[in-house]
């Protein structure tokens, strides 16, 4: 290669660093060290195909430290402190449910033989700001009038104590059937989800287990398509590979056929922060005994979950540990080994299942190793669930997970009632972006991402007090409390807007959330799937805008670049994930919604979105 084509390639190096946002300056001074790397030798290697990532991981580091990443590693040490407090006060005792500001009644069902006969009634108040206060809890014992039995082992609900005024209504789901091994099901709350009618003694009498457990414990009226084949399924020993999109109902597919059956179900959760609020829904909302291991808990407290597992009977229907738990780790196979000895080992479940794969845009080395739960117990069922896989990352995990035959559930990832819109940003992007939650979403409750702690905080503060919207900031750098308190304003209403980086997200389930605005991009599709899947989970219409602009993909790149720092390997394979996302933000006509869904492998009639109730921004161009 001649000089000539060096400056070529210097040149379409520098308009790559462009195209991503970067600034001339820096794109020329990185080019400079880098050549001078490469040296006289090296110089056929100056080239995009070459060194192209190289050069851009380069430019990030030489642009880094300039922002405040957030660290969501941070928030996963303080939740393992979190359950291990709830562990010591005695759970049941303690510890308040969401941060909802409301004061509720929550059911606990004991596993005692007296528990035939009592269940607890916790009352939860926490109208208080203080995080000490919100966790008082007056427990009283009153007579029972559902006591539940189903697994044999005194927990469970009974049909024949069940009393039809207490018990709400109950449709059959037309979509419901049992059978192929791919089943497909689309879900439209609206027809479903009716929270005001009762069940008439007949209907009660007609339901079967799964059913009336779905009614009597979980107080769902119905199934969402695909969770009653899938427990059932489950139940009948099949192994389950569940595809729904976010707030789909994932956690029930598993959580109701564990409760059916004799022994314990060991759930496998990539965050400590996701287990906690499972094991806070799961005891104190529904009364079912769950608890928890991991490898930060103090020995005490697994000794006495350990212990607990040694029983002939263990009481905790399900266990929920982190991946790093089940790899390699010898006591806890040995623990596996007792239990499906005794009968009493009935199920895997593998949440978030995507992690497995490296080409998912979580990927966890730890879920890796899990294929050794079906190599070393190949005839307990397992149940892999994702609301986010492509179909590359979907085979990746059938393979690792050791389930070829698995029956595949999948629900379409469509969501109808959530409007996508990119808007490119203006030279003034905080005052464009208080203009637009004034004008569209005036004291509506949303959310507003943002890519690093610094952002959140300053975003915050304008939209506060510019513009006096009620805002809170929401990252991992704060304490706790400090979390518990946004969390709480933000439940209640008080605040309307939280300012939030993707530390805000794990388990937070409200369902009003009218729109999710994404002050800067995200870093890959599968990432921005999620997160603007939290709007609208009650199924009304919502809107996602991502306000755009091409300097905001160098901050993705260097946020990547700190991330990944010294692996080429994945630094590169986040860099493809990331420019998915550049183009999903740069398509000029082509649908939103389209674009999304085939991105999961999912062929979508673009009509469908131009003739829905929530045209996205380009389908809403086109002449009707
Ligand atoms: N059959 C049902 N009827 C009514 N509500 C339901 C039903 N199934 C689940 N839900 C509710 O839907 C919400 C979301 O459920 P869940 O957390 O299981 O979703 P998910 O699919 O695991 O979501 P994510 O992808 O965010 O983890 C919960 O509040 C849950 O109680
Ligand atoms: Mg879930």
């Amino acid at each position: 290669m001649g000089g000539h084509d060096l400056e070529l390639e210097k040149a379409r190096l520098i308009s790559l660093a462009l195209e991503f946002g970067f600034d001339e300056d820096s794109a020329n001074s990185c080019l400079d060290r880098l050549v001078q790397l490469y040296g006289d030798d090296g110089r056929d290697f100056i080239s995009v195909e070459h060194c192209g990532d190289d050069f851009l991981a380069s430019l990030a580091e030489f642009m880094q430290d300039t922002e405040d990443w957030d660290d969501v590693q941070a928030m996963e040490s303080e939740a393992c402190g979190a359950l291990t407090e709830m562990l010591d006060k005695d759970l049941l005792k303690n510890y308040d449910s969401e941060a909802t500001g409301k004061r509720s009644e929550i059911h606990v069902i004991e596993d005692s033989p007296e528990s035939q006969k009592h269940h607890s009634v916790l009352h939860l108040d926490s109208s208080s700001d203080s995080e000490e206060a919100s966790h008082n809890i007056s427990r009283k014992h009153v007579k029972s009038s559902s006591s539940i039995s189903i697994d044999g082992n005194g927990w469970g609900p009974s049909p024949s104590s069940v009393k039809p005024p207490s018990i709400p209504a109950y449709q059959n789901d037309p979509t419901r059937s049992l059978g192929s091994a791919v089943s497909h099901g689309t879900w439209n709350s609206s027809l479903y989800e009716n929270r005001h009618a009762t069940l008439t003694y007949d209907e009660l009498q007609k339901l079967d287990d799964f059913e009336l457990a779905n009614v009597v414990v979980f107080g769902n009226r119905f199934f969402r398509p695909l969770q009653h084949q899938a427990c059932k399924a489950f139940l009948a020993n099949r192994d389950c590979f569940v595809l729904m999109p976010t707030g789909g109902g994932k956690s029930l597919c598993y959580q109701l056929p564990a409760i059916l059956q004799p022994g314990v179900t060991i759930v496998i959760s990539p965050l400590l922060s996701l287990i906690q609020d499972q094991i806070v829904t799961l005891n104190l909302k529904f009364g079912i005994p769950a608890t928890f291991l991991n490898s930060q808990q103090k020995p005490s407290q697994a000794a006495a979950v350990l212990q607990e597992l040694r029983k002939d009977k263990p009481s905790c229907k399900l266990l929920y540990v982190t991946p790093e738990r089940v790899a390699g780790n010898m006591p806890f196979q040995e623990i596996l080994k007792v239990l499906h000895r005794k009968g009493q080992l009935s199920g895997f479940i593998v949440d978030e299942a995507h992690c497995v794969s490296q080409w998912g845009h979580d990927f966890r080395p730890d879920y890796r190793v899990l294929g050794c739960l079906k190599q070393n117990f190949p005839y307990v069922p397992l149940m892999a669930l994702t609301a986010t896989a492509t179909p590359m990352v979907r085979k990746d995990i059938l393979k690792s997970l050791r389930i070829p035959q698995a029956m595949v559930l999948e629900a379409s990832f469509d969501r109808p009632n959530l409007k996508y819109e990119v808007i490119g940003k203006t030279k003034e992007p905080l005052k464009q972006l208080g203009n637009l939650l004034m004008d569209r979403f005036k004291n509506l409750c949303g959310i507003v991402y943002c890519l690093s702690k610094n952002e959140c905080v300053e975003v915050s503060k304008f939209l506060n007090e510019k513009l006096k919207i009620k805002t809170v900031y929401y990252h991992a750098g704060l304490a706790a409390r400090q979390r518990i308190a946004v969390q709480q304003k933000w439940h209640s209403g008080e605040a309307h807007v939280v300012c939030a980086t993707i530390a805000f997200g794990m388990g937070i389930d409200k369902p009003d959330v009218r729109f999710v605005v994404h002050n800067t991009m995200s870093k890959s599709i599968e990432s921005y799937y999620q997160e603007s899947g939290r709007a609208g989970r009650d199924n009304l219409s919502s809107t996602c805008i991502l306000l755009y602009q091409r300097k905001d993909f160098s901050r993705v790149v260097c946020m990547l670049r700190s991330g990944k720092s010294g692996k080429s390997e994945s630094f590169k394979a986040a860099m493809d994930q990331a420019r998915k996302m550049q183009k999903y933000c740069e398509l000029k006509d082509e649908c939103r919604r389209q674009a999304l869904l085939e991105h999961f492998g999912e062929s979508f009639e673009r009509s469908a979105c131009r003739h829905g109730s929530n045209p996205c921004d380009n389908c809403l161009k086109l002449p009707s």
